[in-house]
This record gives C-alpha cells, sequence and structure tokens, in this order.
C-alpha cells in the first residue's frame, strides 16, 4: 500500500466574513486561537447542526457585538486549507461572507480587537499569508473558489484561485473544490495568479 493511502483526513469547516462599505473593510486583530496576532475577518467554527449562515452571524456577534440579518450576508465561496503535514491530513473548510450596511460598530471582545481599513492599507503583511491572494476578490464582491496547501502555520507550497462568474451554489462549493485539483495538471500551479475561470 502506498504511504499516502495510509494517510488520514479530518475536516474542520468554518465561517468568514468581511464587513465593508464601499472604501473601507473591518478586520479584528486575532487575540488567541488560530491567527493568533494577526488580522482577519470575524468567524469560527461551525457547530453541530448549524448551517453556515447561522455560524457566521453567531461569530459576528461573538467576536464584536455586531447584528446582522441573514439576508444582508453575501455569500462569496469557498477557501480550502490543505495541512499535509506527518502522516495526518488536515483540511479546513472556510465559507467567506461579505457584507454591508452595519449600523453598529464594532466592540472589543476577548477574541478580537476591531479596525477599519482602508482598501489601500490592508496589512497584508501582519494577515494569513493566503488573505492577499484572494481578499481583492471579497472587497469587489466577486465570487470565489480557492485552495491552498501549507507546509507548517506560515508557508504556502501551492494554490490555486479562482473567481467565479456564477454564484458558486452551496452544495456545489465542494464540488467547485474537486474541479480544481483535476485541472491543476493544465496550468503552473504554484505560480498562478488569480485565475479566472471563463463560464
Ligand atoms: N489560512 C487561513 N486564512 C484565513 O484567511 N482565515 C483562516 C485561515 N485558517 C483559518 N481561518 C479562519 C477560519 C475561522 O474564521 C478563523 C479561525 O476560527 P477559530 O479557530 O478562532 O474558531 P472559533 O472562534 O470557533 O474558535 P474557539 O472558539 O477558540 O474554539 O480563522
Amino acid at each position: 500500500m502506498a504511504c499516502n493511502q495510509l494517510k488520514t483526513m479530518n475536516e474542520t469547516y468554518y465561517t468568514l466574513i468581511f464587513i465593508k462599505d464601499s472604501s473601507k473593510i473591518l478586520l479584528g486583530f486575532k487575540k488567541r486561537g488560530l491567527g493568533k496576532n494577526t488580522w482577519n475577518g470575524y468567524g469560527g467554527k461551525l457547530q453541530e447542526n448549524e448551517d453556515i449562515f447561522d455560524c457566521a452571524i453567531r461569530e459576528l456577534k461573538e467576536e464584536s457585538n455586531l447584528n446582522i440579518k441573514k439576508d444582508k450576508l453575501n455569500y462569496l465561496g469557498v477557501v480550502i486549507y490543505d495541512d499535509n503535514r506527518n502522516m495526518i491530513n488536515h483540511r479546513r473548510i472556510v465559507y467567506i461572507f461579505n457584507a454591508s450596511s452595519i449600523d453598529d460598530e464594532p466592540v472589543e471582545t476577548e477574541e478580537m480587537r476591531p479596525q477599519w481599513f482602508n482598501f489601500q492599507n490592508i496589512p497584508y503583511d501582519n494577515m494569513w499569508p493566503d488573505s492577499k491572494f484572494w481578499l481583492p476578490l471579497v472587497l469587489k464582491d466577486g465570487w470565489l473558489i480557492a485552495r491552498f496547501t501549507y507546509k507548517g502555520d506560515y508557508e504556502i507550497v501551492d494554490y490555486v484561485v479562482k473567481e467565479l462568474h456564477e454564484a458558486p451554489s452551496l452544495t456545489n462549493g465542494i464540488q467547485d473544490y474537486m474541479s480544481i485539483k483535476s485541472s491543476q495538471e493544465d496550468y503552473e500551479y504554484k505560480d498562478c495568479a488569480i485565475y479566472v475561470e471563463n463560464v
């Protein structure tokens, strides 16, 4: 049996939401846990029997005290992170949203310190190394599907980002990812910039 057939895969599902207006985006400085000491949108783990919209609403509330209604959430797509260290394959599947129309101001919580950033001034150097590849799509309300393979916590060994021309359906999200995988041979994978799929 080949070595990689012995690997087990475990998957964790998350949501991540970016609140923005036409020129500024709200980020939180993560004070603990995954991504500690970096800026990111608001989000966390999907709970059992929770849908991703409810998870996005709950995590935003817990981490910023902002309230948002379900119909204000734009579901933009999925970013998948594979970490192939040791004999355990771990995959994080992150459902991405953005939203505008927030009336209240966020507050600092135990987990996050909020700050608004101009689109020209996003602190990519102090975010996850993958953010710079796909967050520009979120700023322009683009639909996306992306996959990153990390070696360790900070080194990206390969990635692909696709901008989609139609909204990804929730059930198709992971299938779209599979099509990314199978099209790897079609282009230079490591060096690809944002790949725009013409559909
Ligand atoms: N490489 C990466 N790039 C990125 O931009 N966001 C990532 C990422 N890896 C994980 N995330 C997101 C997903 C999720 O929104 C957040 C991590 O969530 P947490 O682990 O803090 O979840 P919870 O708030 O449920 O955790 P606890 O309550 O501490 O158990 O970071």
